[in-house]
């Protein structure tokens, strides 16, 4: 099977409520969704999402680093040459990991369609459901603990906090959401490197002391300041999940290395996509240390394709897809279906679209 072109569009989702983090405010999702095309008709479908707060790439760098330097890298080539098209992409261009993970994807969905498999069995197949937890903004007290309150009657029990924005704030913001929605809700923070070290170690403290049972607390500090994550991880008893801390399976090494987080929020748009992502996966279950699988602001393309992989391998043991869950349309029918916090796997080959 091979590859005849690679064409580039947009993906458009307007959100059901602004998503607000430390980082950013968004309103509405604006991709970019990339098709390849092959000799046997078949199509393969990706998607990046522009997080320049994080990955520093943009709708224009995107569309730019895939027509100008990753599409004339492996045009031509089989797909069944698949180490060697990785092995092209890479080389292709330094960075631009979300651009990477586009064309990875869609050259995943085309491999599966090609052994006519389900891409998660084709990478592992260990579990056909996955619970998703749903993001809660950071806004006011009352208004998280309403969103909070309102996630909770729609059937989700895992809750993702965001903090970080307003730090003074932050111990009352998961005080007062622990005490609205109850034990028996599991409530993750992310602080999205809002904090510093010394702050981070007050605040965890502080929730540790309210009883707040949180079960892990996700960036607290700046993405490059491993001796802080390695602080906060040392000096509190909470969980401490790397997410931008960690793109490539090296940084996944050194972060390991140094023990600067007890877990590690793998993200597609992070990691240039799966195949980066399985290196990621192994070498964090080789040393113990379990995973999530989150996404960025992304529609339900790229989300099912992370689905897949986080569907595929033991050692992801939680999972942040609620991107389709916060956009108020559904750009494609056919894959995992997202129906509230579960996400069913289905049988047909590929990432499963229909296209
Ligand atoms: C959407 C997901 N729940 C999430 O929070 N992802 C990121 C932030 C992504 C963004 O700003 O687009 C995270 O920090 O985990
Ligand atoms: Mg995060």
């Amino acid at each position: 099977m091979k590859i005849t072109d690679i064409t580039v569009g947009v993906v458009e989702a307007p959100l059901i409520t602004p998503f607000k983090t430390a980082l950013r405010t968004v309103e509405k999702i604006q991709n970019v969704a990339i098709y390849i095309h092959t000799d046997v008709g078949k199509v393969g479908v990706g998607e990046a999402a522009p997080t320049a707060v994080i990955t520093g790439e943009t709708n224009a760098s995107i569309s730019f680093a895939i027509t100008e330097y990753i599409k004339p890298a492996i045009m031509g080539m089989e797909i069944e040459d698949f180490a060697q098209i990785m092995e092209r992409i890479d080389k292709s261009i330094y960075k631009n990991t979300s651009a990477k993970a586009a064309v990875d994807m869609a050259l995943y969905d085309l491999l599966a369609k090609r052994y006519e498999a389900p891409l998660y069995k084709l990478l592992g197949g260990y579990r056909n459901e996955l619970i998703t937890d749903i993001t809660i903004s950071v806004n006011d007290v009352d208004e998280m603990v309403k969103d909070s309150l309102a996630a909770v009657a729609r059937g989700f029990t895992i809750l993702k906090v965001k903090v970080g924005k307003d730090p003074l704030g932050d111990v009352e913001r998961v005080t007062a959401i622990r005490d609205a929605v109850g034990p028996n809700v599991t409530l993750r923070v992310d602080a999205n490197q809002g904090w510093t070290p010394k702050q981070a170690v007050r605040i965890i403290g502080a929730l540790e002391d309210a009883n707040t049972n949180i079960e892990l607390v996700e960036q607290p500090v700046h993405y490059s300041d491993i001796e802080g994550m390695r602080y906060v991880t040392a000096n509190t008893l909470t969980s401490i999940l790397a997410d931008e801390s960690v793109f490539s399976p090296k940084e996944a090494i050194t972060l390991i290395e140094k023990r600067a987080a007890d877990l590690i929020n793998i993200k597609l748009m992070k990691t240039g996509g799966i195949y980066q992502a399985l290196k990621i996966v192994h070498i964090a279950e080789a040393n113990g240390i379990e995973c999530m699988v989150g996404c960025m602001l992304e529609t339900k393309i790229s989300v099912s394709a992370a689905a897949h992989f986080a569907a595929s391998q033991k050692n992801i043991t939680m999972m942040d897809l609620d991107g389709p869950l916060l956009c108020m349309n559904d750009p494609m029918t056919g894959g995992p279906t997202f129906d509230g916090q579960v996400i069913t796997m289905s049988s047909e080959p590929g990432i499963g679209f229909s296209l």
